[in-house]
């Protein structure tokens, strides 16, 4: 009967000497330890571009996760507050797996090709990204056909013949005027009935406002039923490319994102603040002006150049 006693008193014992080492050992993380911390990344954040929504939303996330929780007595602060807003941004940037856009395509000859929807205000490099998506396909043995169907402005049709000729592959062209998502359909019966694997169609992309632009989007969507609506963004356009996102976004709904001209943009905080405001994962970026400048992208990468 004392020995259980005595086994009791001796967890017991062992329970508080536990907690003394524990209390010696950690201490809790306080609001005001962080704030400062904090206030420099909000700082660095917008200073790399990152809209001042997602630099907050980000600091925000990282004090909630922080604040009551233990650190080692003597541990840097500073590093464990690294290593959340690294955690943060990663999670914002590679929110889960990318499509193989290749691969898929290729599951698809011989029956319905992959058809890939292209969106975009104009300027952002729209046109050019297209060239390069075909280009990569191409090079991966899944030849694509490139359906025209940005019919309203002038030059769209021949800036995308230009390109598909140089890169060769098809294209399906429509009259100016012409109804795109006739163009687009059309494109997918061509491709179908000649064992192409996937259609990448141009939209309009006059001006992200325009209401006829956003019936006309969602015409072309009912009628190809694209696999993929992928929204091309320029990087060096900061807050106008967060707004174009989240207007294509209500409109037809966005599946991934490339943000061209990557290479003239340092910083990269417009991928963190397009990446916030929509939550849809970035797929690839452009890099140049040439057909094989478009690179998978790499979150880990763009968090490490971030974080320099
Ligand atoms: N440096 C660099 N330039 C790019 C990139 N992508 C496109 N460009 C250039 O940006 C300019 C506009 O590209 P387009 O493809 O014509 O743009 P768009 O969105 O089709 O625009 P519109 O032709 O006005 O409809 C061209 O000079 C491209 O060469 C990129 O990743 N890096």
């Amino acid at each position: 009967m004392f020995g259980r006693l005595r086994e009791a008193l001796n967890r017991a014992s062992e329970h508080i000497a536990r907690g003394i080492i524990d209390t010696l050992a950690y201490r809790e993380i306080k609001p005001e330890d962080l704030q400062p911390l904090l206030d420099d990344i909000l700082l660095d954040l917008v200073e790399s571009d990152v809209a001042l929504e997602a630099a907050e939303a980000i600091v925000a996330g990282v004090r909630e996760e922080l604040v009551g929780s233990r650190i080692r007595r003597g541990e840097p602060v500073e590093r464990v507050v690294r290593e959340a807003l690294r955690k943060a941004l990663l999670a914002l940037l590679d929110p889960g797996p990318r499509p193989d856009l290749a691969g898929e395509a290729r599951a698809r000859c011989g029956g319905r090709p992959l058809v890939i929807l292209f969106l975009g205000v104009n300027g952002t490099g729209k046109t050019t990204t297209i060239a390069k998506v075909a280009y990569m396909l191409r090079k991966a043995g899944v030849t694509p056909v490139i359906a025209a169907a940005d019919t309203f402005r002038a030059g769209a049709q021949e800036q995308l013949a230009a390109h598909a000729e140089k890169i060769g592959v098809p294209i399906v062209r429509g009259r100016y005027g012409a109804d795109p998502a006739s163009v687009a359909y059309d494109a997918i019966k061509h491709a179908q009935s000649r064992g192409f694997c996937a259609v990448l169609v141009d939209t309009a992309g006059r001006m992200h406002v325009d209401s006829n632009l956003v019936e006309e989007l969602r015409k072309i969507v009912r009628v190809s039923n694209p696999d993929y609506k992928i929204l091309v963004v320029d990087s060096l356009t900061g807050n106008d490319a967060v707004e174009q996102a989240r207007l294509f976004n209500e409109a037809v709904g966005v599946d991934g994102v490339i943000v061209t001209k990557v290479d003239a943009d340092p910083k990269g905080g417009t991928l963190v603040s397009v990446a916030h405001a929509i939550r849809k994962p970035i797929l690839y970026l452009g890099t140049g002006q040439g057909y094989e400048d478009l690179e998978p992208f790499d979150p880990q990468k763009t968090v490490n150049r971030l974080l320099e």
